[in-house]
């Protein structure tokens, strides 16, 4: 394979979805060459509940899924099933440190805010201090209230606030990434 075309080929990663056209305002071009040209796509940052709890953890796997046709997705371990088995061996600090690093190098936060847990509250919080643009979504459902201090800070642009069924991902993905 030329050098080139590793940079935007990840393997394990192409699917009929994958290879529909990311999003083209989040391409940079880095560099020409005689042979080809080499791409950057959007960086997102997922969080997802995982000490809080995660009986939404099939619903963050398809949401990455779908989130992973628009760029790359540095937390995609939040969708898997056996994170906490995979997060066992690293130190609380290495977790902490490697994932405020991801936030600070991501284009873009989603996050689905149903299950309350206090990391994505932090995560949060700091993507807001960083200056990030930030999608939270949101099930309603009559035993919950969403957080003040989520629903609060939405402002339609910057940081926006979605209620959603999981059918409606896919247009609020649309209308938000691109
Ligand atoms: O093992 C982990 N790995 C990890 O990446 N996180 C990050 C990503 C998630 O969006 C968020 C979940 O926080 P919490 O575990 O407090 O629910 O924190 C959190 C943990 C455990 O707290």
């Amino acid at each position: 394979m030329r050098d080139w075309l590793k940079d935007v080929w990840r393997p394990g990663k192409l699917s009929r979805e994958s290879i529909r056209p990311v999003n083209l305002r989040y391409i940079h071009i880095r560099s020409v060459h005689k042979i080809g040209i080499s791409v950057i796509t959007m960086k997102i940052y997922f969080c997802g509940s995982i000490r809080g709890g995660r009986q939404d953890a099939e619903i963050y796997e398809r949401l990455i899924d779908k989130l992973q046709t628009y760029g790359e997705v540095l937390t995609e371990h939040v969708g898997s099933k056996d994170v906490e088995k995979n997060e066992i061996d690293v130190s609380d600090e290495y977790i902490h440190d490697r994932d405020v690093r991801w936030l600070e190098e991501s284009d873009v936060v989603v996050a689905e805010v149903t299950q309350t847990s206090i990391g994505v509250g932090y995560e949060i919080g700091r993507a807001v201090a960083m200056g990030k643009k930030i999608l939270c979504l949101y099930r309603p459902s009559p035993d919950k209230r969403l957080s003040a201090m989520i629903s609060g800070a939405h402002n339609g642009t910057t940081f926006v606030v979605k209620n959603y069924t999981e059918e409606e991902a896919e247009q609020i993905f649309k209308d938000f990434l691109t």
